[in-house]
């Protein structure tokens, strides 16, 4: 008799039996090419062999379509990035167009109104010289040096004709005529009206830059200051004892109104009611508006306090003076001992300062719908890091710069740093350092898993995307100037670029030499002993 489970075929062979004998050997072979071939037992019985290829087909169409769904959303952020990059390269090409055209005709006024009554050296030069070119078409001429206050200098002036003449020069120079060009900016070069100076000018052909960091800045008081905030370093006696002497000069000597957080000013109050008239702010809403009240930013701490008075300004940030409490002090150049004369002249005026670049940071979940649907940006001073936090395995971090794949970091995280922190982790982990005023974004991996991976230093105007791949086996973490870990699971991504709001501290002397003395005083730079002039001589 037939088995009850299995229908008879015409040639009276059990058909289910005969098929599945079939898809066995198919499965077996099917699961040998993808590998799974372990999984299967030599010596199992069928129902045993059977079993185990179900889950592994089962397991196969899963880990399948998971994949494909997964490469299925790369594919589709890749291509929504890709029409946002287009979207904002060819916005920001159509403005400087529109500005170019804007320069060019006011330079061809420029040119009517000087025609006839004008030199112009450069022709004075040419016609004065041996070989004198008489120059014919549209004249050469020096415009007045435009800095910014009208947008780009792009006095585009190439002569269009051939100069004529019979000098040997002459009809060289007609023979070897430079082709003429246009310069378009393609990448986010004034994003967010950040780059409000010229960068490239291009006269006569010849493409000059500008000067793309700023020299030293003096600040100047156009009114006297009024308000002063003062922010301590918590939990140490010699600061709080120098906070309340300083509070009660300004207000005595110098009629200055005073801000403190509201712990200290409790920790104040509980000393003597003398302090009643410090102000402070109830809750963030006021604590956003500071910077609308507050003339002057002092910090009494070390390095991690002026962090932490950066951090309180999300927006624009107030002249910054740091007193030295701590112990390393890189970026506190002021001597507390000598407070009274430092705030008297800073009082004044002018003050020299350094204008120090932030970070600010997105995260982009994977759940976000949208790549603009970020969480609320956080700005940097020293630096944000992404590493492997509590996690044993290494960290995969895909990484971007523009729309460009920059690497993969295996290691144990990623560090992207502004310059004045290059000499904070970033210079622990083995990047360069680099003067706080040279604009740039380092790029400084963690203990890489690689000989050849150094650190990189990146131009300012770049944003920087570091992406926690799906098949990245931990989570990553990112810290903010060391604080505020997040967690970055699969999918989830950072978005990094220059912040339009620097943190303006007051220099000592001036920000080189400020940056010089801390490197040989803080770290120690280059210390040795000089060599002794006994001993072999050249001759
Ligand atoms: N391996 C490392 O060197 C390492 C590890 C973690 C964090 N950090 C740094 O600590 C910073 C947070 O500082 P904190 O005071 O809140 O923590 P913290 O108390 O742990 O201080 C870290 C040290 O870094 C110094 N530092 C901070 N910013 C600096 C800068 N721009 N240049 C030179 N030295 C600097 C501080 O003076 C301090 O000695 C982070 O932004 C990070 O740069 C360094
Ligand atoms: N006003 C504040 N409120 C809360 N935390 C603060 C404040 N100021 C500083 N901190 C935190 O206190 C910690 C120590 O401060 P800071 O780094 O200034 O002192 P330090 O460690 O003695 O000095 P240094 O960094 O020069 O060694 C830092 O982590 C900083 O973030």
């Amino acid at each position: 008799m037939a088995d009850p489970g299995h229908e008879q075929s015409t040639i009276g062979v059990p058909i289910k039996a005969s098929s599945n004998a079939m898809n066995l050997n198919v499965a077996c072979s099917q699961a040998e090419e993808n590998g799974f071939s372990d999984l299967v037992p030599a010596t199992g019985t069928e129902e045993e062999v059977r079993e185990i290829l179900q889950q592994t087909s089962l397991k196969l169409v899963d880990d399948h379509l998971v994949e494909f769904s997964e490469a299925l959303r790369t594919v589709a952020k890749a291509l929504r990035r890709v029409a946002e990059g287009t979207a904002i390269a060819t916005a920001e090409a159509a403005e400087w167009k529109r500005k170019y055209e804007l320069e060019r005709a006011r330079n061809l006024q420029l040119k009517k109104q000087s025609e006839g009554s004008h030199h112009n050296p450069f022709n004075e030069k040419l016609q004065n010289s041996p070989d004198r070119v008489v120059m014919s078409g549209p004249q050469i001429e020096q415009t007045e040096k435009c800095c910014g206050k009208h947008g780009i200098c792009s006095h585009e002036i190439l002569w269009d004709e051939a100069p004529q003449s019979n000098s040997k020069l002459a009809q060289e120079m007609a023979d070897a005529k430079k082709a003429s060009f246009k310069l378009c900016w393609g990448c986010n070069g004034e994003k967010s009206g950040q780059h409000k100076h010229e960068i490239v000018s291009f006269e006569r052909g010849n493409i000059t830059t500008a000067e793309r960091s700023s020299k030293q800045i003096l600040l100047k008081w156009e009114s006297p200051p009024q308000t002063v905030l003062i922010l301590t370093k918590p939990n140490s006696i010699s600061v709080r004892t120098l906070c309340a002497e300083m509070v009660r000069w300004l207000k005595e000597c110098k009629k200055i109104i005073v801000f403190v957080e509201p712990r200290v000013r409790t920790e104040l109050l509980r000393e003597t009611s003398y302090f009643n008239f410090l102000r402070t702010w109830k809750d963030d809403d006021e604590k956003k508006l500071l910077h609308t009240k507050i003339d002057l930013v002092v910090t009494l701490g070390g390095d991690g306090t002026v962090l932490w008075a950066a951090s309180m300004f999300r927006g624009p940030v107030p002249p910054l003076v740091s007193f030295s409490l701590g112990s390393l002090g890189f970026m506190t150049p002021f001597q507390s001992e000598q407070y009274r004369d430092y705030l008297d002249m800073l009082l004044k005026g002018p003050i020299s300062i350094t204008l120090c670049h932030r970070l600010q940071c997105h995260v982009v979940r994977d759940a976000a719908k949208d790549e603009l649907e970020t969480e609320e940006p956080i700005l940097v001073l020293n630096e944000v890091t992404i590493d492997r936090g509590i996690s044993s395995y290494l960290t995969y971090l895909e990484c971007y710069c523009d729309s460009s794949f920059v690497t993969c970091v295996q290691g144990d995280g990623l560090i992207l740093s502004t310059t004045s922190g290059s000499t904070a982790y970033s210079l622990a982990a083995g990047g360069s350092m680099v003067h706080p005023q040279v604009p740039g974004i380092l790029f400084t991996p963690i203990c890489p898993h690689s000989l050849s991976f150094r650190p990189l230093i990146l131009p300012e105007y770049v944003t920087l995307r570091v992406q926690v791949p799906f098949n990245s086996r931990g989570h990553a973490w990112a810290s903010f100037d060391g604080k505020d870990r997040k967690q970055l699971a699969a999918g989830d991504a950072l978005i990094c670029s220059m912040a339009p709001w620097p943190v303006p501290t007051a220099c000592q002397v001036d920000s080189t030499n400020d940056f010089l003395r801390s490197i040989h005083e803080g770290l120690h730079w280059n210390l040795r002993k000089s060599q002794s002039f006994d001993g072999p001589h050249d001759s």
